[in-house]
């Protein structure tokens, strides 16, 4: 029976706050939420358990363990095999939590016996289900070295403490999705760079901030010249992969601070914060020169491209799609001056 059950639940309902903070990593929650378990109920150790994949639920890997030292995972992570355990996989399926008095006796946990329970004198076990989408997703093992009666508070508490990792895998979920989902909207999913709305989401915060300071501020759009022609002569792969290495060749000339974006098929803009006019026409010759003497690699063979550049300066007092629209007009003139130059506004 537990004692001080107001204490432990409220010290429980302060590490289940921590839930929804993912600024800490999985691994020390768990082993948190691990520990307050190990000294609540007295028992030797516990440990997480999570099978490798929902839909073919035939193998556990041990992810976290109030035995290892410190916050790092070992090098090899222990496993299950259902081949090996089919009755305690029957049983941890079935969502029921296993409270194995004498684990070494117990239907549900004696197959442990020679290769687990008498190495590590474990004999009692209480185990609770972790589920996701109301499916069972692993386990909390508590494990003690005397045959003890759990009793049904603390079967309780072992549930609460699998019922916090539940929540917070929802949660490591709904936060990855979230990434991807940002991941989706504001890249281009060729080039890897930025696409149109980050670029007028950033432009934006960009102009309030040299308004701000003072600082000049500066754009460029950039166009592959006669990009329709590789597609023609070497099909739309080809093209693709030009236009990634292209947007390569870009980044890496360019400062980490510029920002470069897709507009949308070979034409692209760079954000240059902190940058004159002046200044940005030199940065543009050198990225003009980087990419005509580059030799993309391809399956059909090297291919080497030029592009046409419209250079401004943004007037942070006027809307930011005045720039783009005057950067644009430059493109045009660099491509009816012969393409492969660079025209300021
Ligand atoms: N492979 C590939 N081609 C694209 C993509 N987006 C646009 N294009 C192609 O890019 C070509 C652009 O052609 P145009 O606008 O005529 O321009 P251009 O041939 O580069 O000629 P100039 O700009 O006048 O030098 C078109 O053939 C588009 O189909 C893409 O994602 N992948």
């Amino acid at each position: 029976m537990l004692k001080n059950f107001s204490n432990v639940t409220q010290r429980l309902r302060r590490l289940s706050s921590q839930e929804l903070d993912v600024s800490g990593t999985f691994q020390s929650f768990l082993l948190d939420l691990l520990d307050e378990g190990k000294q609540t109920l007295k028992v030797a150790r516990v440990s997480v358990w999570l099978f490798d994949d929902l839909d073919k639920p035939s193998e556990l890997i041990n992810v976290a363990n109030t035995d290892w030292s410190g916050k790092t995972l070992p090098e090899q992570l222990p496993t299950l095999q259902y081949e090996d355990f089919a009755a305690y996989f029957t049983a941890i399926n079935s969502g029921r939590s296993i409270d194995a008095n004498d684990a070494t006796t117990d239907p549900r946990t004696c197959e442990f016996h020679d290769i687990y329970l008498v190495p590590h004198n474990i004999k009692t076990m209480l185990d609770t289900v972790i589920f996701k989408n109301g499916i069972p997703h692993g386990v909390v093992c508590c494990e003690g070295d005397k045959i003890r009666t759990w009793h049904k508070d603390e079967i309780a508490f072992a549930e609460m403490i699998a019922d916090c990792c539940s929540r917070r895998l929802l949660v490591k979920a709904l936060w990855q999705l979230q990434s991807q989902l940002t991941e989706l909207a504001f890249k281009d999913p060729l080039t890897g760079l930025s696409n149109r709305r980050f670029l007028m989401d950033s432009a934006k915060r960009e102009m309030s901030r040299h308004a701000r300071f003072e600082h000049p501020f500066s754009l460029m759009m950039l166009d592959i010249d006669h990009f329709k022609k590789i597609n023609d002569n070497y099909g739309h792969e080809t093209g693709d992969l030009v236009l990634k290495h292209f947007a390569e060749i870009c980044v890496n000339t360019l400062r980490l601070e510029d920002c470069m974006c897709r507009l949308g098929g070979e034409e692209f803009v760079v954000l240059l914060p902190n940058t004159s006019i002046n200044s940005a026409m030199i940065i543009a010759e050198r990225l003009r020169n980087e990419i005509e003497h580059a030799r993309i690699a391809t399956p059909a063979g090297e291919i080497s491209v030029t592009s046409s550049f419209g250079v401004a300066q943004v007037n942070t007092s006027l809307p930011f799609s005045h720039a783009l629209k005057a950067a644009d007009h430059a493109v045009y003139q660099a491509k009816a001056e012969g393409r492969n130059c660079v025209v300021p506004v």
